[in-house]
């Protein structure tokens, strides 16, 4: 990894939108021009439990473009975390596709995999995932020091995130000593100091009380938008819905809607 060209954001360049948020709403991929960051076609997943085959999902198509926050909505069992773990590259679709940035991540072998993710995505969990042996200011450093930048532009980096973040002089902190909303502004900045193209959140507020859930969203939201960064959000909740360009609906596996504006 070039720190240079790290340093001035993703390798592989976004498809960019000239600032702009797109005008137009998808529903499903390249259905328009608007150029998508992200694009799932027709994906299925299915597991097998006990020699028989259980379905997830079945031919889900959705797309992103850069700059764009979307909410993905639907009944507990209806497979939002595992569409977003498909999105995310973390797990793999039974069939389909999904293309991030141009490539096609199912084509990716690992170890080219797993560095195609940790570049071009921040993951933010329900309940944080910091590591709890590192203190907040390693934590947040993770996805610099995992792309070898030098330590001087790695705590340069971090201390202009732990301020973004509200955790000033919080750094040498580690997370059994931080509050659950604390914890999550770690998580926040460590999903974005490496600028990714797109932000996987899973419930990001579901651990934590309404007043610093609405907190945590707001700097979830403001922050992912500074890069024009996609914003893809696993949620229950309507205020989180009601903050996103476009929802989208997974009911029994299948997508409900594509391309709706949140409820008002
Ligand atoms: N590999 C697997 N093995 C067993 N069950 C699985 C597997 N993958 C998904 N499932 C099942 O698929 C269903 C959908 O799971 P998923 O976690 O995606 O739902 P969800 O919509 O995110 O639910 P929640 O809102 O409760 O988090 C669940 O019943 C889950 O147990």
């Amino acid at each position: 990894m070039d720190v240079a060209q790290f340093s001035r954001g993703r390798e592989v360049k976004p498809l960019q939108h000239g600032g702009e948020k797109p005008s137009t709403i998808v529903a499903g991929p390249s259905r328009d021009t608007t150029i998508m960051l992200i694009e799932a076609s027709n994906l299925s997943y299915a597991y097998r439990e006990a020699g028989q085959s259980h379905s997830v999902l079945q031919d889900v198509s959705a797309a992103i473009a850069a700059g764009e926050r979307v909410a993905l909505l639907g009944r507990s069992g209806s497979g939002k975390s595992t569409l977003l773990n498909l999105l995310g590259g973390i797990d793999h679709p039974t069939s389909g596709q999904v293309t991030l940035n141009g490539e096609p991540m199912g084509l990716l072998r690992e170890p080219a995999l797993t560095h195609f993710r940790r570049r071009h995505i921040g993951y933010v969990y329900q309940r944080f995932n910091l590591v709890p042996t590192l203190t907040a200011a390693e934590n947040i450093a993770l996805p610099l020091d995992l792309a070898g930048v030098s330590r001087k532009e790695q705590d340069a980096e971090v201390l202009r995130w732990l301020d973004a973040v509200g955790l000033a002089g919080r750094g040498n902190t580690f997370p059994d000593l931080l509050s659950g909303g604390e914890q999550q502004r770690v998580a926040i900045a460590r999903a974005l100091i490496h600028r990714p193209a797109l932000v996987l959140a899973d419930e990001p507020t579901g651990s934590l009380d309404a007043q610093t859930g609405e907190q945590v969203l707001e700097l979830l939201f403001n922050r992912a938008g500074d890069d024009q960064q996609a914003l893809l959000v696993v949620t229950h909740s309507d205020d989180v819905a009601a903050r996103a360009d476009r929802v989208l609906v997974l009911e029994d596996g299948h997508l409900r809607n594509n391309g709706e504006e949140p409820p008002a």
